[in-house]
């Protein structure tokens, strides 16, 4: 995969460079670049922004910076690429970032991030961008950020963990919150009594099957009580009739 990042804060951006991430590049799972598109703003104080067309507080960001950035990192993808690149633009007005948008961005082979700043981006880049690329804006929720660096750091994370050969046990993704539309259980480590607090009997009984179905029945009951919407949301199909017992 290849993700390219468009920012006006480049350093913002370089804790992608650390951990499982980090090593994804290093082997070779993932490309990443980040661009400035201060760098292609032609005047003398390489401005980027400017007031808004009917007026407002707050400034917008000028659409040919962010042509030109795009440009550039699309002219350097493989031109092999099956598919046209995804253009995410993190945005409090976007679609909400989920998981199941996560699986779906980890099996795009090139990603563009566009993290705008201020008020947005015109609205004229995105049109224009369309005609070369999916766009996407992608919330990460109900909130407003200074910008779309933060968020970006976290759909990052959040689909290159999926990338296969990125997680070391690819068994620990089947089992994480939001994976079949529960919340994960709670989980438990040595040592065994902690400060009078007891790790539950049935994770020491050794029976697979008894912690199997310990463990359905807290993904139910947390998922109930924490997120009653997503269990409204679970496809009857996947719950069996013990399930129907909690
Ligand atoms: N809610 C968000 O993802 C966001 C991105 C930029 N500002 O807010």
């Amino acid at each position: 995969m290849r993700i390219d990042v468009l920012s006006i804060f480049p350093e913002y951006l370089e804790p992608l460079r650390l951990s499982l991430i980090g090593k994804a590049v290093t082997d070779g799972l993932l490309q990443l670049t980040v661009t400035d598109p201060r760098a292609f703003a032609t005047d003398r104080h390489r401005t980027v922004d400017d007031t808004p067309y009917g007026g407002g507080a707050g400034m917008v960001m000028k659409p040919e910076p962010w042509a030109q950035a795009l440009e550039s990192v699309l002219g350097a993808q493989d031109d092999a690429a099956a598919s046209r690149p995804v253009l995410v633009v993190p945005s409090p007005a976007g679609e909400v970032f989920t998981q199941e948008i996560a699986y779906e961005l980890a099996a795009e082979e090139h990603l563009v991030f566009a993290c705008g700043r201020y008020e947005g981006i015109d609205e004229r880049f995105l049109e224009w961008a369309g005609r070369e690329v999916r766009v996407r804006p992608l919330s990460l929720g109900d909130y407003v950020l200074n910008g779309g660096e933060v968020a970006v750091l976290a759909m990052t994370e959040a689909v290159t963990r999926l990338i296969p050969g990125v997680i070391g046990n690819p068994e620990s993704l089947a089992e994480e919150s939001h994976t079949g539309g529960l919340l994960e259980y709670p989980v438990y480590t040595k040592p065994a009594a902690w400060r009078e607090r007891e790790v539950p009997e049935t994770l020491l009984s050794g029976h697979h099957g008894r912690i199997a179905r310990w463990r359905r029945v807290q993904q139910l009951a947390r998922t109930a009580r924490r997120r009653p919407d997503m269990v409204l949301a679970l496809d009857p199909a996947t719950l069996d009739r013990a399930d129907l017992a909690v």
